[in-house]
């Protein structure tokens, strides 16, 4: 298969290839405009949720140049709307993703540009850097996002799950961590994040080592995923109940909590407290604290107080 998707790629190397635009596809009628994407459809399936879904259904949502760049555009924009306070990313069609388009990115990768070996090491850093952005701005992301995995995720689709927050799969679904496979150590992301979301390093040294495939079961006994669902349907319906979940609650404490949950990853205890205080000194003067304390008093859900926009 690899070697067959290499041959045909070979022509190709140096051209420039446009993907089509996409229709939109949609989780529910309450749609937001029409996406200005080619790899992805976004839309607005419920109040203050933003779905993200990998739209190359065709090419098994294989991850193009154009994905790799509107990654980035796309979560810039949700970090800056105020309309969104949670994200869901799903893949259309029979699987999440195919992982790297191997036939779209192999020009970029075998014949970078440059000179002479400094200016092409140059190069190829600065591309590397570019496409560890594309899984980065999902983390930088303060809003929580949730994934959701049905059949295969192959490749950058590991690199992907792991910048996200919460990690949802089918029955069917499976992890390979493929690129060695492919000839490379996994550069955007995976080697970085799965050892800290999987707690056994043995068996991630394992998965990214031999490639192996990981089915749903193994994915949520290690921790990479947190829920298991017979099929994407009642995944997709899960994954919305949880976002609106925390599309109810307060953005300030939502989004707070997000942010310091990844400083404590990063760094000590002490740290991660010392962080906190000084986040907490100005956030805890929010008047959602008030809001959402009313609410308890009167024995409501934290869901029944209104929050500001933030
Ligand atoms: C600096 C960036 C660093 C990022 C690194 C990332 C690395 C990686 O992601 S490594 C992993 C790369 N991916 C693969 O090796 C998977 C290759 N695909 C497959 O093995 C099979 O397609 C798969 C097992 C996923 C599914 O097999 P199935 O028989 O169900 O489908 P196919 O007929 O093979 O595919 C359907 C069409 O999709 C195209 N396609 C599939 N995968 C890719 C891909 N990775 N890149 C480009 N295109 C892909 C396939 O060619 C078929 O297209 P068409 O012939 O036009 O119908």
């Amino acid at each position: 298969m690899l070697s067959a998707l290499f041959r045909s790629a070979l022509p190709k190397y140096g051209r420039v290839v446009l993907p089509a635009r996409v229709s939109i596809r949609t989780m529910s009628s309450s749609d937001g405009p029409a996406s200005p994407y080619a790899t992805l459809a976004v839309s607005r399936p419920a109040e203050s949720v933003t779905h993200v879904e990998l739209h190359r259904p065709k090419k098994l949502n294989a991850m193009n140049k154009a994905f790799w760049r509107e990654m980035v555009e796309c979560f810039n924009e949700i970090a800056d709307d105020q309309d969104c306070r949670v994200v869901v990313v799903s893949g259309a069609g029979k699987m999440f993703t195919a992982g790297i388009d191997l036939m779209d990115m192999a020009g970029d990768m075998l014949q970078p540009e440059g000179d002479d070996t400094a200016r092409i090491s140059w190069n190829v850093r600065k591309l590397i850097a570019r496409y560890q952005e594309t899984f980065s701005v999902i983390e930088k992301c303060p809003k929580p996002v949730v994934v959701a995995v049905h059949g295969a995720c192959i490749g950058g689709g590991v690199d992907l799950i792991t910048a996200c927050d919460i990690r949802l799969c089918t029955q069917d679904a499976w992890f390979q961590v493929k690129e060695v496979d492919i000839g490379l150590a996994a550069d955007v992301g995976t080697l970085q994040r799965l050892p800290k979301v999987i707690g056994s390093r043995s068996l991630v040294n394992e998965l990214a080592l031999t490639a192996r495939k990981m089915y749903a079961d193994e994915a949520k006994s290690s921790g990479l995923v947190s829920r298991v669902f017979p099929d994407k349907e009642a995944m997709m319906a899960g994954a919305l109940e949880m976002a609106g979940e925390m599309a109810a609650r307060s953005p300030v404490a939502v989004q707070g909590t997000k942010l310091n949950l990844l400083y404590s990853r990063d760094h000590s205890v002490a740290e991660g407290l010392d962080y906190m205080a000084t986040w907490n000194m100005s956030m805890l003067q929010t008047q959602d604290v008030m809001k959402a304390a009313q609410a308890a008093m009167e024995k409501r859900s934290p869901k029944e107080a209104l929050f500001s926009k933030l």
